[in-house]
């Protein structure tokens, strides 16, 4: 791997302007039969998620993705949506009970609309074999398989059945995989992303490591069709995490999904949790996310995400903020 780079080390090249205002700009993105707003989707994390913010999210035409962390309330979550036409979009992992999950979710006729298989290492045989049974028992679910961080994983579960993979070992905000294990992404996500891109014949989610929303249109310029996103939707009033507060000022607990206080020991852990400064609504950050993509695609010189997949850019290593504080 040459020319490696991150989010801080890239600034996208303007082309000419052809709108006449940003709202003309359209940020929608399409997955599989369903169109979405936004090319973005909160993290499937127990304080990122909850069945609120779902309900919220696909009321509004916005993407989800379920946890998987209360595994026994995902049956009357996927009725429940799908008895408000809303969409169902679960996570499962790779272990014995999720491979009979699937089964009586076949045998009930239960059909979510997208399943993420969710696991810290995707590029295994573990989830080669759950994308095969999830393919055998439910062929019309979206399947969503990862993490992964090469382009031969890209290309293994794509042809396993894969119908999106999901890229990003390691670059999360309460990550701790790079320091404990000395493998991943984290460091160079957005040059794995490109290097994913170039082998993926299906989409791709960037998943970790976005820290302001200009990432969201270089996630998109280096090969994304969506952006999973976890610490900049911790901070809401709706987040799932414990309200804290300190010094007079609000904090929103967010822990790693291999951490230990989401696996209530401390085994393998690969998450720490941290706290993130209260940032308002949910809708409020959708909303301001909704116009900064506008602003990017106005500056890409087009009226929608294609035309960010296509600007020039530079490398200016880490140089873009100049020491200034972004608020
Ligand atoms: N995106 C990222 O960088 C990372 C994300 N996570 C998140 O943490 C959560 C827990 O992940 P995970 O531990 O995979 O889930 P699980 O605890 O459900 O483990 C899934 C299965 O994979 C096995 N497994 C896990 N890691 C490895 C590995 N490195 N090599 C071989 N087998 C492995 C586990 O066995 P055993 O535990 O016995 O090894 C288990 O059988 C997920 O939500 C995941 O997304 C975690 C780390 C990195
Ligand atoms: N290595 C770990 N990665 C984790 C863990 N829990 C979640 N994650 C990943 O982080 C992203 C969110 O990243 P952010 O930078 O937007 O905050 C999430 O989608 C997972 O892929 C963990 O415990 N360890």
């Amino acid at each position: 791997m040459e020319n490696v780079f991150d989010y801080e080390d890239i600034q996208l090249i303007p082309a000419k302007c052809v709108v006449d205002t940003r709202s003309e700009c359209d940020t929608t993105v399409t997955l599989g039969n369903h169109t979405f707003k936004l090319p973005v989707v909160p993290a499937n994390m127990q304080t990122i998620i909850d069945d609120h913010i779902a309900t919220y999210m696909a009321e509004n035409g916005y993407f989800y993705i379920m946890h998987r962390f209360q595994p026994e309330t995902r049956i009357e979550f996927i009725k429940k949506m799908q008895t408000r036409n809303l969409i169902a979009s679960i996570s499962v992992g790779v272990k014995k009970e999720e491979y009979a999950f699937i089964r009586t979710l076949a045998d009930e006729g239960l059909i979510p609309e997208f399943i993420t298989i969710d696991i810290a290492h995707g590029h295994s045989e573990s989830v080669i074999e759950m994308i095969k049974h999830i393919k055998s028992h439910l062929p019309d679910s979206f399947v969503i398989a990862g993490n992964v961080g090469t382009p031969e994983a890209v290309r293994e579960l794509e042809h396993a059945g894969a119908d999106a993979t999901k890229v990003g070992i390691g670059p999360g905000k309460v990550c701790i995989t790079k320091i404990k294990t000395g493998f991943g992404t984290g460091g160079w996500q957005l040059a794995a992303l490109r290097w994913c891109g170039k082998a993926a014949s299906k989409p791709i989610i960037a998943d970790g490591g976005i820290r302001t929303h200009g990432d969201i249109a270089k996630s998109v310029r280096f090969g994304a069709s969506m952006v999973m996103i976890g610490s900049l939707f911790a901070g809401h009033e709706e987040s799932p995490g414990d309200t804290i507060e300190k010094d007079g000022k609000l904090y929103k607990e967010y822990f790693g999904s291999a951490s230990e206080f989401q696996k209530g020991e401390k085994k393998n852990v690969e998450g720490k949790k941290m706290y993130v400064e209260h940032k308002g609504y949910l809708k409020d950050t959708l909303d301001e996310m909704e116009q900064d993509l506008q602003s990017s695609i106005s500056y890409a010189g087009g009226n929608n995400l294609d035309a960010i997949r296509h600007v020039d850019y530079v490398v200016v290593k880490n140089s873009i903020f100049n020491g200034d504080k972004v608020y």
